[in-house]
């Protein structure tokens, strides 16, 4: 498996420490309110784990599963939900967790949900961000790490289902998705 990424750009510990240093930026944000953290599968899995461990506050955990990217290299432009919350998001301090922003159109149709279920607040926290592939108006609160427009995999982002268990982020060798 490791032997198919031709580069990594984000390495275990650099995530190791920033999953440290935005736990511990949430903890004083939300000490004493009791937020429920959303995990947006599948991608999200690693860093909600990591980054939850780290926060010294009591809050709550649920995960919707939605999909657009129907496991290849471009979206769909269409947002699924696989699996919806368990929980009432009404009147609830709500932190979405994600592994990464690219056209945006994830977010964006999550945030409309939430605000349309009566959330009381929003806060969207993101290991990566990559701006360039922005196509609808969404920025993150809390971004880990800028990546640049190249297609990243590894800790919980996929190349047709696989790679999502590096402990890193990388890119693919061009041969692996026939480049
Ligand atoms: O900003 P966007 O262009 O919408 O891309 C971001 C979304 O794409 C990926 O999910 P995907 O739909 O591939 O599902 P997965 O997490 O199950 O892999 C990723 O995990 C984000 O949720
Ligand atoms: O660069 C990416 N890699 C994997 N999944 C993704 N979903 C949106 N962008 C990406």
């Amino acid at each position: 498996m490791h032997n198919e990424i031709e580069k990594i750009l984000i390495s275990e510990d650099e995530i190791q420490q920033k999953c440290k240093e935005l736990g511990e930026q949430l903890t004083k944000e939300y000490d004493g309110r009791f937020p429920l953290a959303i995990g947006v599968l599948k991608g999200a899995m690693p860093f909600m784990g990591d980054l939850l461990k780290r926060m010294e506050t009591h809050l709550e955990m649920d995960f919707m599963d939605v999909s657009s990217y129907d496991g290849g290299m471009r979206s769909t432009g269409e947002v699924k939900i696989v699996k919806d919350l368990d929980t009432q998001v009404e009147g609830r301090d709500l932190i979405i967790v994600e592994d990464i922003i690219d056209s945006g159109l994830t977010l964006s149709y999550l945030v409309d949900l939430f605000k349309y279920r009566k959330a009381k607040s929003i806060k969207i926290v993101t290991l990566l961000d990559k701006p360039e592939g922005r196509t609808s108006h969404i920025k993150a609160d809390t971004i880990g790490f800028e990546v640049p427009d190249e297609f990243v995999v590894g800790y919980g982002l996929d190349y047709n289902e696989k790679y999502r268990n590096l402990p890193y982020i990388g890119v693919l060798k061009p041969e692996v998705y026939g480049g």
